[in-house]
Parts: C-alpha cells; structure tokens; sequence
C-alpha cells in the first residue's frame, strides 16, 4: 500500500486554480522532497493530504484511506510553516498538551525534548525561546505518536547549520524505521542526500519527479570534469571543441569540459588515459541546478505561450 496517493487532483480557492490534474504517489518508508517557488502550491498539497481541504477535482488516498478519516489523522504528523504555541506554557507542558489531544503517549515527551535538543529548555516558558528552538519543539509536535507519515513544511527554517544535519539525520532515522515523510523546503543545498526522490512544482503543476539520477537523465544536464594541473590544456579544449563539447579554461592550467549524457566515462577514460593532470574534479548536476533547469522551463514555456 502506498502511503499518499493523488490522482488528478486540482485545487481552487474560489476562482483561483492553484493546483492542476496533480498525480503524485509516496511509498511507505520513503521521504519525497517537495520543491518549489513561493506560492507554487507545495502547502496546499500538504493541507488535501492532511485532509484540511477537500480537493475542487480528483482524488487522495492516504494509508489507504481518506485523508481526513480519523485513524488516518491519528498516524500524520504534520509540522506547519509558521508554527505557533501558547507562549506561557513550557516546552514540556506544550508538548503534554499536544500529546493528550493527539491521544499519543505522555511518556514520549522528554524523550522527544531529548531528541530534538530541547532537554536543557524544557520547563522554560516557550515565549522565552529562540524561533530555532520553537522549530524544533514544533518538529518534537509532528513525531508525538510515532507517525507513519510525517508532513514536514520548511522544517529548517530558523534552524543553526548543526541544527539543520541533527534534523536531516532524523529523517534518515525515521526512513529506517519505515516512517514515510514529505518535506518541502526552499533550503536545496544539504536536502539531496537525505531523500529518495524529488518532485519539483511550479505555478501549481507538478514539473518533474524522480530520484536525483532518474532527474539528471531527463535533464540532461551535464557533468563537468574539471582537470587542473594540465601542460597541455589548449589541446584538449581545441580537441574536446572540435569533438562538440563545451569546454572553457578555468585558471592557470585548468581546463573544464561538459559531458552530457553517456560521455562522463569516454570522456575521463580519454583524459587520464593521454594526459597527466595533477588533479580531476567531477561536479554532477546538484538538486539546486535541476531545480533551476525546470523552473527555467516552465519560465520559457510561458514565453513561448505569450509569443504564438
Ligand atoms: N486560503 C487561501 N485563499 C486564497 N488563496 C490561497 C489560500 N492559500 C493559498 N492561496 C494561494 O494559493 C497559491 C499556492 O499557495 P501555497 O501556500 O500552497 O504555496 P507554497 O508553494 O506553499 O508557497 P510558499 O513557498 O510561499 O509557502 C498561492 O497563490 C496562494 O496565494
């Protein structure tokens, strides 16, 4: 059984469409990241999955069920954007509080403060904290009753870089464990290593979806190998022209060229086979140039669109 389930979904507030014919699955213990612009509509999925809207179109299952089914509710875990709490009760009480409501044990609570580094905090009131550590208590929030899917939106806003690799190695703990995640973010950098696929929105359309590698082939983008330390850097960049690659000089003895689909290997191969550079750096298409090849697009689509 999956985990999440969308077909067709589209989403409108009053007459404004947001979302367009969105088909997205998850499996259960894998983490999809959700990337896009500001108001691409990624809190919008989050809030049909959590059942807090009904869709204008289409379908979702959730666990294999509606998603605002009660038992469905009881298994989400759900860190909001902007999250708020009483500002007078400690971070201890705050999270009891949540724990009665969501029927999870009052037991987790000073495990979870432990696990998301709030121990030291935890009978201070919550006015007193940092917005790093009123995240993390809202993180402390979503994993109250061990979720089977957790809904993370913006997780490492207000998050120190320490922070921000305690969170990611959470989420490699809890795919462990068989905890399905969505978690959206502007934050690209660091996220790749973390997920299973990507899926990438733009203007309420779902762009791309697919793991890193699966992404890099249908992109095509390619990967620079930059080899430094080179005698003869101007023969290959006239060899590796004439041959239809781009390639540029990038310093003193260093020389870079672009290999696309299937010519990493035949490409290196060639270079350490009949030169002898003192180093080679293999850059691959990072999440954040992917995510700017589709956000590219879907740019000049819409200017080919006003054009015809
Ligand atoms: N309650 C609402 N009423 C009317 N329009 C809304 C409402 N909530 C969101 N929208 C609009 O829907 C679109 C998608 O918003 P959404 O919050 O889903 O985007 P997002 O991708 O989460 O953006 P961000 O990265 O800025 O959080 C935006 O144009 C937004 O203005």
């Amino acid at each position: 059984m999956s985990a999440v389930e969308i077909h067709g979904v589209s989403q409108r507030y009053g007459s404004m469409a947001v979302l367009h014919d969105l088909n997205l699955s998850l499996a259960e213990g894998e983490v999809l990241g959700l990337f896009g612009h500001n108001g691409a509509g990624k809190t919008t999925s989050m809030k049909l999955i959590l059942g807090l809207l009904a869709p204008s179109e289409g379908q979702l299952r959730v666990l294999g069920r509606q998603p605002a089914d009660p038992d469905v509710r009881r298994q989400l875990g759900y860190l909001p954007e902007n999250v708020t709490f009483y500002p007078q009760l400690s971070g201890r009480e705050t999270l009891r509080h949540f724990a009665r409501l969501k029927g999870a044990s009052i037991g987790q609570v000073d495990e979870l403060l432990g696990q998301v580094g709030l121990t030291h905090a935890a009978d201070r009131r919550v006015k007193t904290y940092s917005k790093g550590m009123r995240q993390r208590l809202g993180l402390a929030q979503a994993l109250l009753g061990e979720p089977r899917l957790l809904l993370l939106d913006e997780p490492t806003v207000g998050l120190d870089p320490i922070a921000t690799g305690d969170l990611y190695q959470l989420i490699d703990r809890l795919r462990q464990r068989g905890t399905s995640v969505i978690l959206c973010s502007h934050v690209l950098p660091g996220v790749e290593a973390h997920i299973d696929r990507a899926a990438i929105l733009a203007k309420g359309r779902l762009q791309a979806v697919g793991s890193l590698a699966q992404l890099r082939r249908e992109a095509g983008l390619p990967t620079r190998i930059r080899a430094s330390g080179m005698d003869n850097g101007a023969a290959w960049l006239q060899r590796w022209g004439a041959a239809g690659h781009a390639a540029r000089e990038t310093g003193e003895r260093s020389v870079e060229v672009a290999a696309i689909n299937g010519h990493k290997v035949p490409l290196l191969r060639q270079l350490l086979g009949e030169s002898e550079p003192e180093d080679i750096e293999i850059h691959q298409p990072s999440l954040e140039d992917l995510y700017r090849y589709y956000m590219e697009r879907v740019g000049d689509a819409r200017a080919q669109e006003g054009r015809s």
